[in-house]
């Protein structure tokens, strides 16, 4: 492994890549030495290992650090939308990019030619009241629902200069870009953690409960403190991280739990967090089993799981692809980190495909839910150069 600076490795990212910044991690994977897609996780969890594990035998003693597999899980894994993961020919890993990054000059994206909601905005407010109906009716607690907006351009555009300008954004949580098994790149900043796994340690921290940031500073601690005392946004939140827990416990000898949420921020979102943190009682466990078996969490489907998935079918008009699935890394000895793919667009040729939703409780109400996932648009309409609808 090459030394390389964080912000190399960022200039150096081309389409093709896997690329995933933390607070204190960069990598960049290039090339493919072997691809594995699964639509069974926990199989892809399996082959994953095997693989990692018969490599460092053929290597017998030489680096086992550049060993990794990096990639995504989908939201509904299937036949055309698998879970992928790729062994990287070539792997760099360096310190933080922040706070260097942020004083890097931001890239210019190509202007869109058409932007057109799916479904249209008025359609998401009706599908979000006809949720809050179903909640009560079929005995759910909470179901996400999202929306889309397709973007379309001129000619072709890559996914270097959104992902730079989404670095230089975002100095906290999981920015990324990583190559789908449809041709395309799913690109974004995510701001949650599914996962992750170093030693015997495992950590979550789960969001649930938003607000929209503000340029004045009185409104913005306004909508902080009016999300720290929120009712609805707390239930949300607890449905949340009992089901964390609740998968989590099985696997772990102890279970660290804040007794609750802490105040979360991102440039464009407030949100409610809680840092959930565990020690595994069998090492053997590997993160991407772990991520497998938390997937889809409760921030981005619902409670329960079965009745929230068939929820989200019927209301929502598009497939989420790999939208609230999970991207990430997972190496030879089981250590890795997942984030929640959230905030984030699937970009193809010359169009994309960018996604929000938003957690619906009986006490949720339509307008302020599309208002919120409008406002949850903004990471990847800023890093793309647009008004934030
Ligand atoms: C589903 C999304 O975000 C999730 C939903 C949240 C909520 O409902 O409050 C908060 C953070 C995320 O876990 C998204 O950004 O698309």
């Amino acid at each position: 492994m090459t030394e390389k600076s964080p912000v190399d490795l960022l200039a150096a990212y081309r389409r093709g890549d896997f690329f995933l910044a933390t607070e204190n991690r960069t990598m960049l994977g290039r090339g493919i030495h072997t691809a594995v897609s699964d639509a069974d996780e926990f199989a892809l969890a399996e082959r994953v290992r095997t693989l990692l594990l018969g490599k460092i035998e053929e290597r017998s003693g030489e680096d086992e650090a550049d060993l990794v597999a990096v990639g995504a899980l989908p939201f509904d894994s299937d036949a055309t939308t698998p879970g992928h993961l790729v062994v990287p020919k070539d792997v760099h890993v360096a310190g933080a990019l922040h706070p260097a990054a942020a004083t890097l000059p931001r890239h210019e994206v190509p202007r869109p030619v058409a932007i057109r909601p799916v479904p249209e905005p008025s359609r998401h407010v009706e599908a979000v009241a006809t949720a809050v109906t179903a909640l009560a009716e079929r005995n759910l607690r909470k179901v996400v629902l999202a929306r889309a907006l397709d973007v379309e351009f001129a000619g072709p555009v890559g996914p270097e200069g959104i992902l730079h300008n989404l670095v230089v954004d975002n100095d906290r949580g999981y920015t990324f870009a990583a190559e789908l098994p449809n041709a395309r790149t799913l690109v974004g900043a995510s701001p949650e953690l599914l996962l992750s796994r170093r030693g015997r340690t495992v950590v979550s921290h789960p969001h649930a409960g938003s607000a929209p940031r503000s340029a004045d500073p009185t409104i913005d601690r306004e909508n902080a403190e009016r999300l720290l005392a929120s009712r609805k946004d707390h239930i949300e939140h607890a449905v949340l991280t009992e089901a964390i827990v609740e998968t989590l416990r099985p696997y772990c000898a102890r279970l660290d739990i804040p007794p609750r949420p802490a105040l979360v921020s991102t440039p464009t979102m407030w949100h409610l967090g809680t840092t959930i943190t565990g020690e595994l009682s069998d090492p053997g466990v590997t993160a991407l089993h772990l991520a497998a078996a938390l997937h889809p969490t409760p921030a981005i489907c619902g409670t329960p799981t079965p009745s929230a998935r068939r929820l989200v079918t019927e209301l929502e008009e598009f497939d989420r692809g790999y939208y609230a699935g999970a991207v990430g890394w997972v190496d030879a000895q089981g250590d890795g980190e997942w984030a929640v793919s959230i905030r984030c667009a699937e970009l193809a040729e010359q169009s994309l495909r960018l996604y929000a939703g938003g957690g619906i409780v009986p006490e949720s109400d339509p307008k302020a839910e599309l208002a919120e996932t409008s406002a949850k648009f903004a990471t990847l309409l800023r890093a793309m150069g647009l008004p934030q609808e």
